[in-house]
């Protein structure tokens, strides 16, 4: 059985609690108890194998993030999430993303970017394509809306960020496999065949559930085998 440890980033209530909960016991929590850190397991199968995934649930709120380094450093995937009512933990999750990549010093870090409470259209202040943006910005990481509450897209975004980090081991293990056969040169090669299975099956679905996206292109080199793919899903 796999391990993985999965972290939940984000502002103070935004939902990461509502999320993980929702996620790992199928309920929502209705009342705002800010968390320290809360850590939860939860054994899933993806792609036909099963994964015992370790989930913490982070602090948002200043006083603790003095932790976080060492959460990002342990993270094997991260959940970056925002809230569509409040702007501000959008623009906090750049900081986040940023100190993410630079702890785990690698810009192929398995994650996904999340615009919670989607369900509060009446609230909404960031709009599903200032969320699309940020995605591509950040070299089109996928980028789903979710609610708790609805519990939609909540098991997607984990679901995508173990996938995310499946591709990452293939793509490392291939490589060592052509480094050791001597296969230099055909490492490349060896990168591409094994991302085909662990792919996401979900481009770009509007609120409807309808491509709103087109085909999916790779996403341009920053590193010789890098070669993403986009996931926008909203509700
Ligand atoms: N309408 C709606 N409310 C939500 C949703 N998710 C969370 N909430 C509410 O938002 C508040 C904060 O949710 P939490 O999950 O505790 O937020 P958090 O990000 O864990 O907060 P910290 O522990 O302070 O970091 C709670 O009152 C929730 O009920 C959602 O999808 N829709």
């Amino acid at each position: 059985m796999r391990d993985y440890k999965l972290v939940v980033l984000g502002a103070g209530g935004v939902g990461k609690s509502c999320l993980t909960v929702q996620f790992v016991q199928g309920v929502y929590l209705d009342t705002y108890d800010p968390t320290i850190e809360d850590s939860y397991r939860k054994s899933m199968e993806i792609d036909n194998k099963i994964f015992d995934l370790e989930i913490l649930d982070t602090a948002g709120v200043a006083q603790f993030t003095a932790m976080r380094e060492l959460y990002i450093k342990s993270g094997l995937g991260f959940l970056l999430v925002y809230s569509v009512t409040d702007r501000q933990s959008l623009e906090e999750l750049v900081e986040l993303r940023e100190q993410v990549l630079r702890i785990k010093d690698s810009d192929r870090v398995p994650m996904v970017l999340v615009g919670n409470k989607a369900d509060l259209e009446e609230e909404r202040v960031v709009s599903v394509e200032e969320g699309i943006e940020m995605s591509s910005k950040w070299g089109k990481v996928p980028f789903y809306e979710t609610s708790a509450l609805l519990r939609s897209n909540v098991e997607e975004v984990f679901v995508d960020v173990v996938r995310q980090i499946i591709r990452n081991e293939l793509e490392a293990a291939n490589a060592n496999a052509s480094a050791s056969a001597g296969l230099g040169a055909g490492a490349g090669a060896g990168v591409a065949r094994a991302e085909a299975p662990a792919g996401r099956e979900k481009t770009a679905v509007s609120r409807d559930k309808a491509p709103v996206g087109g085909p999916k292109k790779p996403e341009p080199k920053r590193r010789k085998k890098s070669k993403k793919k986009n996931a926008c899903v909203v509700l």
